[in-house]
């Protein structure tokens, strides 16, 4: 469960927060005063904390300042009125998550909670690969898969320099957890981490949130805002879904990685900051370069350290690992009495193709702890969307059983090289039209335009193969009877 501190003089306000927040996820805990708040922060290591600028016995500034003399990483959220903007700004600079202006919109609120207390989690629990300590808070990435293996020397090699690197793969094979690991690997691992999402972000408001801007700069900015470029100064930025940047957006992120200085929007001034770069996207960027969606220098630039992250089902060995895993740690969040897979359900598991890779195994084995009821995951308990490949599998094994029984005619292949013969294609498909053109003429009755229709050919091509083979026609004339 997450822990949120709210630091704040107003005991109303407090009551009314810690209600609406309060939940099964998120526990609250408050103080009116700094001193107090700052207690607490030593005493229970909130995930977050959200602090009044304006508080009885101490500056909100002095608090800041204290708090970060605890935990550089905190996320500590700044509440201000009008009249003290200027010191959240101050905070902001220094690097404070966000502030908000009182009365706060609480859909606002609990959008930046949930994204303060992830950075917390992101920054604070190291990740890490290998041997997994289920008793630590540390995250594990799984897989032994030779495949999984080159991404661990890749992180390995990429870490210590402080180079900019592009984290390239489907939706859900772990590109976070491997930013993640990187920063929790480099020199800057005491540093600021911040993330952004450049998919989930408009494109109007993604320059703001990286670079911020100036009261006035658009409809709307009505004070100014510090970017999270700036914050992070002297950190690590995580930029998910690049692919999704617009051009504008491509333009400044590149001057950023060429010479470390930027704008803040509606402002001349340049700023600079010193921040390693780690990328993300599940988009094809070789593809979108080509096209002209994305800048090829930026592309270099983001790209100097590449990392490629192998989609599950190229790697399906680490399958009964990651299932064991997830059954571990699911079992936190859903109370069961689960304790492992059966071998049918394992090989399903196995057989399917895992489009959302292994962020839908994990929701998967959370259905599965749900649904089961006993110790073992059963077929039964699998979703329905695990078990379509088994169809197609029984599909597959069909047409094998047919190349079974064309074992003969491969026979007859060797039989006419091992002797010399010559126009092969021809001699072949002859045998081969010679069982399934009159096998399928039969079933339409003669219908030469049905046959062509079911063979997927020309009308014209079937009746010159007829002519050629000379296949006898049975056409058989249906009767008001039949
Ligand atoms: N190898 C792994 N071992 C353990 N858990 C994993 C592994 N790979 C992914 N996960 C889990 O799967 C989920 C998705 O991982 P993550 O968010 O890192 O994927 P992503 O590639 O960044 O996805 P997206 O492109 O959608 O942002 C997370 O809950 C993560 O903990």
């Amino acid at each position: 469960m997450a822990r949120l501190l709210i630091i704040d003089d107003e005991p109303n306000l407090l009551y009314s927060l810690q209600k609406t927040l309060q939940s099964e996820e998120l526990e609250i805990i408050t103080a009116e005063t700094g001193c107090a708040g700052i207690d607490l922060v030593k005493e229970f290591q909130p995930d977050a904390v959200i602090l009044d600028v304006r508080l009885p016995d101490m500056s909100g500034l002095d608090v800041f300042n204290e708090i970060r003399g605890i935990d550089t990483k905190l996320p500590v959220i700044i509440f201000t009125a009008h009249s003290t903007t200027e010191t959240a700004i101050e905070a902001t600079k220094r690097g404070a998550y966000e502030y908000l202006l009182k009365p706060v919109q609480f859909d606002q609120l609990q959008d930046i909670i949930n994204r303060a207390i992830k950075i917390s989690r992101m920054s604070h629990f190291p990740t890490t690969f290998g041997e997994v300590d289920y008793d630590s808070t540390t995250d594990t990435i799984i897989g032994r898969s030779p495949a999984m293996q080159k991404v661990y020397k890749a992180i390995g090699r990429a870490a210590p320099q402080d180079v900019a690197v592009l984290i390239q793969g489907e939706s859900g094979t772990g590109k976070e957890m491997v930013a993640k690991a990187i920063y929790h690997h480099s020199q800057r691992k005491d540093g600021p981490f911040m993330a952004i999402n450049c998919a989930s972000i408009p494109d109007s408001l993604l320059e703001s949130e990286l670079f911020g801007h100036e009261r006035g700069a658009y409809t709307g900015a009505d004070r100014q805002r510090i970017g999270k470029y700036e914050q992070v100064d002297g950190g690590t930025l995580f930029l998910d879904e690049i692919g999704d940047m617009s051009p504008s957006t491509q333009a400044k992120v590149l001057r950023l990685l060429q010479d470390g200085s930027f704008e803040r929007v509606g402002s001349n001034e340049t700023i600079r900051a010193d921040v390693r770069i780690i990328s993300a996207t599940n988009r094809d960027l070789d593809e979108m370069v080509e096209s002209g969606e994305f800048r090829q220098d930026l592309y270099y630039r983001l790209n100097v350290f590449s990392i490629e992250l192998p989609p599950l089902r190229k790697r399906i060995e680490d399958i009964p690992a990651l299932v064991e895993h997830f059954i571990k740690t699911a079992g936190n969040h859903v109370v069961n009495s689960v304790r492992g897979i059966s071998d049918d359900a394992l090989a399903a598991l196995i057989q399917h193709d895992w489009p959302g890779n292994v962020r839908e195994l994990q929701s998967v084995i959370k259905h599965c702890l749900i649904q089961t009821v006993g110790e073992l995951i059963t077929r039964e308990s699998l979703p329905s969307s695990c078990l379509n490949n088994l169809v197609n599998e029984a599909e597959k094994a069909n047409s094998e059983l047919t190349s079974k029984s064309l074992s003969e005619i491969h026979q007859h292949v060797e039989e006419l090289l091992s002797s010399g013969e010559e126009d092969l294609h021809r001699k072949v498909h002859a045998g081969i039209d010679r069982i399934l053109l009159p096998s399928v003429l039969n079933y339409v009755d003669g219908s030469q335009v049905q046959a062509a229709q079911i063979l997927g050919i020309a009308r014209s091509t079937l009746r010159s193969r007829i002519e050629d083979l000379g296949i006898s026609i049975e056409k058989r004339i249906r009767t008001e009877e039949e």
